[in-house]
């Protein structure tokens, strides 16, 4: 069996039956329309990549690069645009794409921005979410997992750069023990 570091927040199993879930839902929804999936970057990458194989529709795929974080694990409170989108999403159905959605302000920014470009509809699929950290509130139509208010790395979530392959999701207060073992 697989070294694993403490207990994971979210392991790789609890992962892959809930993204084939979520998989199974957006594939139904989505069905007949024009969908592009936009990862939002980095921290969705992994997941992206799971729950778009997971997706049986003819779609499109792009990627938006956005920041707010930097070195620390507190918002800086300004979300940065740092790449943007390569797609025409007018007239098409947009599904954003995200790892998490904690103070709602990344969310929040990207709704607003991609929202004059006129798609025709525009939602948000997050793996994670963490509803008590909230500080503006978003519509979020597809969650894969509430978890309660801890930073959490793991599954391309960070910490100064850092621990984003790691297949499950910890608690930033493991990282010590995983600096030790990785
Ligand atoms: O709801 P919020 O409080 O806005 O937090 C959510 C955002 O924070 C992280 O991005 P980050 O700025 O750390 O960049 P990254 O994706 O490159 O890690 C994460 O990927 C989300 O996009
Ligand atoms: N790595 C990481 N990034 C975040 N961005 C917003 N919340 C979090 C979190 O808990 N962990």
């Amino acid at each position: 069996m697989e070294r694993m570091f403490g207990r994971p927040v979210v392991t790789q199993e609890q992962m892959r039956a809930r993204i084939k879930e979520l998989g199974k839902q957006i594939s139904e929804d989505y069905a007949g329309k024009d969908l592009v999936l936009v990862g939002v970057l980095k921290g969705a990458y992994a997941f992206y990549a799971d729950l778009a194989r997971a997706i049986r529709l003819p779609m499109r795929v792009d990627f938006i690069v956005v920041r707010s974080y930097g070195a620390g694990s507190k918002t800086s409170g300004k979300v940065k645009l740092v790449s943007d989108l390569t797609e025409e999403i007018k007239g098409r159905d947009v599904l954003l794409v995200e790892d998490i959605v904690d103070s709602g302000l990344t969310a929040s920014y990207l709704l607003k921005i991609l929202t004059k470009r006129k798609p025709r509809s525009l939602r948000i699929c997050t793996l994670l979410s963490k509803p008590d950290r909230r500080q503006v509130h978003p519509p979020v139509d597809y969650v894969g997992f509430n978890i309660p208010n801890q930073y959490v790395v793991g599954y391309g979530l960070d910490y100064q750069q850092k621990y984003r392959n790691l297949p499950y999701l910890v608690a930033l207060d493991q990282v010590a023990e995983l600096d030790q073992e990785l």
